[in-house]
């Protein structure tokens, strides 16, 4: 179990643990004057899986947009490496989201442009790569995801599961620190989710990649999550810190009980 509160060894710029690339302090987020989570605080280390966890509509994908840059905090802090994130202007976030790559849950991929253009797109936006470098890194992020086969595709030509690989060939274009997805099982069957989590896993066993990742499947976030936080939609903060394994066997809160049994439930059911 890991929180911001409990973080060993700490060193480096604004006193962050050395391992930790991702750390959250006293964050409130809002729209307007409605709270949705207040007093947040949890850190992701380096080359894990962290999970946003909780029940339908307790702020996940709020916590997941002031991360990647989406909505400014009402108070606190997001740390990236050390730096304050939104403590520095437009040019500077942007330098900072620069080595983020994000999945949305529809694979977010522009419809008039094929597989392989979608995938060069940052590549264009953000590098000085000629176009035959472009093409080799594409090629080769497509491969990574098991689809240089639909390069020349549409997304309209695709499945669920075939965007959503494609979406996450598009968020590693440049070789992100930090690999953000949101719900990315939501619409999968199991077959092509199990598929999807296995490609996730790769990603950390093979690169060392750092994902945060917000979903309510548990099938998908046992398999897959090293740590992560839980939040709650009454109390509008985190109640628990740690694995889906460790709080699903460990967990004395009632609301964390309850989520998890009833997902326990329904998978031996
Ligand atoms: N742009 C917005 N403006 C105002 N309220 C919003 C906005 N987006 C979300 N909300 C509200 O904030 C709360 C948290 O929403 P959010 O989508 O972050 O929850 P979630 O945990 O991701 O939900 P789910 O699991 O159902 O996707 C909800 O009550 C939602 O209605």
């Amino acid at each position: 179990m890991r929180c911001s509160r409990s973080s060993p060894t700490r060193s480096g710029a604004e006193g962050v643990a050395a391992d930790t690339i991702l750390e959250v302090q006293g964050l409130e987020l809002a729209y307007g004057t409605r709270v949705i989570q207040r007093d947040l605080g949890f850190s992701v280390r380096r080359g894990s899986i962290f999970a946003v966890m909780g029940g339908s509509g307790c702020g996940k994908s709020t916590v997941l947009r002031s991360l990647v840059g989406l909505l400014r905090p009402a108070a606190g802090r997001v740390l990236v490496g050390g730096e304050d994130y939104w403590a520095g202007d437009a040019a500077q976030r942007e330098a900072i989201g620069r080595r983020f790559g994000v999945l949305f849950q529809n694979g977010a991929l522009w419809s008039s442009l094929s597989v392989a253009e979608n995938v060069a797109l940052p590549l264009r936006m953000f590098t000085r790569l000629d176009n035959a470098a472009i093409d080799s890194l594409v090629r080769l992020k497509l491969a990574l995801v098991g689809m240089e086969h639909a390069a020349a595709l549409s997304p309209s030509e695709l499945s669920g599961g075939m965007r959503k690989r494609a979406g996450l060939a598009r968020a590693l274009a440049l070789d992100p620190e930090v690999l953000f997805f949101d719900e990315p099982s939501a619409g999968l069957d199991p077959v092509t989710s199990k598929r999807l989590d296995d490609l996730i896993l790769q990603l950390r066993d093979g690169f060392g990649q750092t994902i945060v990742l917000v979903s309510h499947e548990l099938p998908s976030l046992l398999a897959i999550a090293d740590d992560g936080v839980f939040l709650d939609a009454t109390t509008r903060t985190a109640i628990a810190h740690g694995s889906p394994k460790a709080l699903r066997d460990d967990s004395i809160n009632p609301q964390v009980q309850a989520f998890m049994r009833r997902e326990r439930l329904e998978q031996e059911g």
